[in-house]
């Protein structure tokens, strides 16, 4: 359900750079559009800049341009000033001819994708017969699964078992596939509104990255806009897409308000997330009444205490 409450924020930064994803450009015209937004990416940079630096998301580690062998060689010798000069630039020069420009933000990628790896971007862009190779390799693995159980995977009721459970596997990782662009359709209206906006009790389901098996929960998402409000639905669309990927709670709440901020940049966002998870309940500790709350807040939530509280209080977790 979406609320909104009012709210006079005078210290709102001023203007608001609407970031590439908002342009919401299709297909046909990503290319153009990619140009463009690395210009707005700038732009988005340098208004990401004016955040407040006191939480920024931790960058995947493995989300560093491969260095040219003379980049290493210079390194090394000034590693102590490195250590202590500012935050490595966004575009960093590999070699003269191509530079690899990094996303602004460590959730979504340029190329709208949250967090890709490797094998994600291959599962997106694989042909037909790399699909069908794909799901026989998993098919083979859910038999092999079944035998070590002490299962005849040859019985009935297995039979269909490991082609079930492959599909069921990529579903429940589909995140991984979505493009942010897509999901937020271009849905960002210029509306000059700056009162929080609520939409809570957003049901999620994600997949525990330590045992695969699933939490389940609620989600609550606030927003402060400095100017611009997304369509209400697309922020359960956001959380579907960083849910539906193998993950752990605290990620999926900080990936779920980073990428708001990166997308609207709005005043502030908060996420809280209550969860229960079927590691803990089924087996482990089994505790079956147990839930847990994560939550993350950026921007004017982070600062401000006072919407931090209006924002827990209008949600009903200070009850
Ligand atoms: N902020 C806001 N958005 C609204 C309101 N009413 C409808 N919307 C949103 O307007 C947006 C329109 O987005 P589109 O992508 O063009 O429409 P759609 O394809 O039907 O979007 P989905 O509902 O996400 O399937 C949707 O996200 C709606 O949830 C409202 O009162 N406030
Ligand atoms: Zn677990």
């Amino acid at each position: 359900m979406a609320q909104e409450t009012t709210r006079d924020d005078s210290d709102s930064p001023s203007g608001s750079v609407v970031s590439p994803i908002a342009n919401g450009t299709n297909k046909k015209d990503k290319k153009s559009s990619k140009d463009k937004s690395s210009s707005s990416k700038k732009r988005a940079l340098s208004s990401g800049e004016r955040r407040s630096s006191v939480s920024k998301p931790a960058r995947d580690p493995s989300d560093k341009p491969e260095e040219s062998p003379s980049k290493k060689k210079k390194r090394k010798t000034s590693s102590t000033a490195a250590a202590v000069a500012a935050p490595p630039t966004i575009t960093e020069e590999v070699s003269p001819s191509t530079s690899v420009t990094r996303s602004p933000s460590p959730v979504i990628d340029f190329d709208g994708l949250s967090r890709p790896s490797r094998g994600t971007r291959e599962r997106l862009e694989e042909t037909e017969a790399q699909k069908q190779e794909r799901l026989d390799k998993m098919k083979g693995a859910v038999r092999t699964l079944l035998e070590c159980l002490g299962e005849d995977p040859d019985r009935e009721g297995l039979l269909a078992t490991p082609e079930r459970y492959a599909k069921a596997m990529l579903f429940l990782t589909k995140g991984y596939q979505e493009n942010v662009r897509d999901i937020v359709n271009g849905a960002i209206f210029q509306e000059g509104h700056n009162e929080m906006v609520i939409v809570k009790d957003i049901e999620v389901f994600s997949m525990c990255e330590h045992h695969l098996v699933p939490f389940t929960g609620k989600m609550h998402i606030g927003y402060i806009p400095s100017n611009a409000v997304i369509g209400i639905s697309k922020l359960p669309r956001i959380a579907e897409l960083f849910a539906r990927r193998l993950q752990i709670q605290e990620r999926l709440t900080k990936e779920v308000a980073n990428a708001i901020m990166e997308i609207l940049k709005p005043q502030g966002v908060a996420v809280v997330m209550e969860s229960s998870h079927l590691c803990m309940v089924m087996r482990g500790v089994e505790k079956t009444t147990s839930s847990t709350i994560t939550s993350c807040v950026l921007g004017c939530f982070e600062s401000r205490e006072k919407t931090r509280l209006e924002f827990l209080s209008l949600i009903g977790v200070n009850r």
